[in-house]
């Protein structure tokens, strides 16, 4: 059975989870492992020289339990499906036993390109970008579990973005990058074109 691996990463408030509750709706078979479901509890959280917790850095997150819930998905797709209330197509479910049908993991986040052990598994890697001030006002309309302090976002946010996209682009994934300031139903067809591409390739 053909497994096939999609990132969806870029910076806060890109529109990721946007794109991938579209993706969601309209790829077969397809599970999703958000990045945000494993930030560690705010008390585990460092505080910085600055005053600000350290949110925006690989530590903030249990990387080690995403790895494994891949490993999940990768080891049994169906098993995995199931246990996450993804419905399987019929033709997925008929042909278990002739190796046919095709599932699709979404692996979503800030930080998905910035973490060795994840770096190769991606079959698809999109990367959604925007301007410093729309990121800024989008992100100050959005209100995590943590509220974010005031000077959060220039103290801290921003800065780590800059930072992790240029040790991203230096791993040298092959990336496809997405314009966020472009409508969410123009990014959509550009990404489900690309990945039905890719999935042709793959046949
Ligand atoms: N293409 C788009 N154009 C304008 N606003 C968008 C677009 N995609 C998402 N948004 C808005 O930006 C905010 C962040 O979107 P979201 O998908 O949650 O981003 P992320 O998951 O990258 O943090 C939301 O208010 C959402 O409605
Ligand atoms: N989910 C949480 O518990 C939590 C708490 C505080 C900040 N955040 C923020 O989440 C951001 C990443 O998520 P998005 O890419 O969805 O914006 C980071 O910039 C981080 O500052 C998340």
């Amino acid at each position: 059975k053909m497994k096939f691996i999609i990132g969806i990463g870029g910076v806060t408030n890109g529109g990721k989870t946007t794109l991938t509750n579209r993706l969601l709706q309209t790829l077969p078979n397809c599970c999703v492992v958000h990045q945000d479901d494993f930030f560690k509890k705010p008390n585990q959280i460092e505080v910085g020289e600055d005053g600000f917790r350290q949110w925006d850095v690989i530590t903030a997150l249990d990387m080690e339990a995403m790895v494994n819930t891949v490993k999940g998905w990768q080891e049994n797709p169906v098993k995995f499906a199931r246990s996450h209330g993804v419905s399987l197509s019929p033709e997925t479910m008929e042909s278990e036993s002739e190796q046919k049908g095709v599932h699709i993991l979404i692996v979503e986040g800030f930080l998905i390109y910035n973490y060795k052990p994840l770096i190769d598994i991606y079959d698809k890697c999109f990367y959604i970008s925007i301007p410093y001030e729309e990121c800024k006002r989008r992100r100050s309309t959005r209100t995590y579990t943590v509220p974010d302090p005031p000077g959060l976002f220039d103290g801290h946010v921003w800065p780590m973005y800059l930072k992790h996209r240029k040790e991203m682009e230096n791993n040298c994934n092959i990336l496809e990058y997405l314009d966020g300031m472009t409508s969410s139903e123009d990014i959509y067809n550009e990404v489900s074109e690309s990945i039905q591409n890719a999935l042709l390739n793959r046949l």
